[in-house]
């Protein structure tokens, strides 16, 4: 690791594994000293096994036991499943993330979700979770706000954890975090060095200042967090991003044809921010299904698209924006 990324990891680096390391008095006192509002958004496509789990527990234990979050807004993710009422029935606000911006028109994807959550969430500052995650991760939000709430000077703040794979009701205790690991981690450290510190660049748990996350661009699909890092490096600068240990993070896996097509995105993302840029990137991505008779190509766009930085949405900035 490059000198300024081994600094950053040891400097910019916390840890809080449990509900045991999280100091809920000093929490507290500093989101009341800073005069913050938090929001906590679940992106949402096809959750209903999971949501609602997990958003009863935070609104039991971080709304109504201790007031550290003061809204949990589920993204409904062109859902075709009962998340949305699964979602309400345990706590939670939902909207479609359709109907948010609605004049902007709807595209498919976890970044649209996140994007337009913007818009409908007030908190100045906000976590985001997977609605996907499995056991106990009550600890996620606080750890992921201290950081924030600790130093004015930190602006976004990323989960990591170790990541046990499950596939097909088979658990093996490493090996999650799939694009991770053979894409987008040997990418970053080509083409950014400076952020080879962290552990977990793709992970789904992380939270920022909305005053920095509205100022950039949000891509639509998988290469959300990807495009956010980088684009937050260019605007914070190494220093004022950080990374909070979580312990473990369980999830529901998808398989690997669909892992490639993530993967697919995170490569258009990367593209689209380096110096070789995506020009006449084909953005097309073919796999190839075996059929016992032959190999048959299966083609999935994968080219960027992307959101504009959400302070130049004219609704947004009017305060009109939300669900229309
Ligand atoms: O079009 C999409 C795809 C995913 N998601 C959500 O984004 C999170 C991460 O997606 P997924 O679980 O598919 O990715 P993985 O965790 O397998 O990498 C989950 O809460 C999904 O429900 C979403 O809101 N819209
Ligand atoms: O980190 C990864 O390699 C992928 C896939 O994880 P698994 O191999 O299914 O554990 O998961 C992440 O990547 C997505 C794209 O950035 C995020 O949207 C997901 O939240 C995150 O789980």
């Amino acid at each position: 690791m490059r000198p300024d990324a081994r600094a950053w990891f040891s400097g910019r680096t916390s840890t809080v594994r449990s509900a045991a390391d999280v100091d809920v008095g000093a929490l507290l006192h500093a989101k009341r000293r800073g005069g913050h509002r938090v929001s906590v958004v679940l992106p949402a496509r096809d959750e209903e096994a999971t949501v609602a789990g997990l958003v009863s527990d935070l609104v039991e234990r971080w709304v109504h036991r201790v007031p550290l979050v003061d809204e949990v807004l589920v993204v409904d993710s062109d859902s075709t499943d009962r998340t949305a009422e699964r979602a309400r029935a345990a706590g939670a606000e939902v909207v479609a993330a359709a109907d948010v911006l609605a004049a902007h028109g709807s595209r498919p994807g976890k970044g649209e979700a996140l994007w337009k959550s913007l818009a409908a969430t007030t908190g100045d500052l906000l976590v985001f979770l997977d609605a996907d995650l499995l056991g106990d991760v009550s600890h996620y939000v606080p750890g992921l706000l201290a950081p924030l709430l600790a130093d004015q000077q930190v602006g976004y703040v990323k989960g990591c954890y170790t990541r046990p794979l499950e596939v097909g009701g088979h658990s093996t205790p490493a090996g999650g975090g799939r694009v991770t690991e053979l894409t987008a981690r040997p990418l970053l450290n080509a083409l950014w060095p400076e952020l080879a510190g962290f552990v977990q660049p793709l992970g789904g748990e992380y939270a920022g200042r909305r005053s920095a996350l509205e100022q950039v661009p949000f891509l639509s699909g998988y290469g959300v967090e990807v495009g956010l890092l980088v684009d937050l490096l260019g605007l914070l600068g190494l220093g004022r991003l950080a990374q909070v240990d979580l312990g473990v993070r369980r999830h529901t896996s998808q398989d690997q044809e669909a892992l490639g097509r993530m993967a697919g995105q995170v490569v258009s993302a990367v593209l689209s921010r380096s110096a070789a840029g995506s020009a006449g990137a084909g953005g097309l991505l073919t796999q190839f299904r075996s059929d016992g008779g032959g190999f048959v190509p299966v083609s999935t766009p994968v080219a960027v698209d992307e959101r504009p930085p959400m302070v130049t949405v004219p609704e947004y900035r009017a305060g009109r924006a939300g669900v229309v």
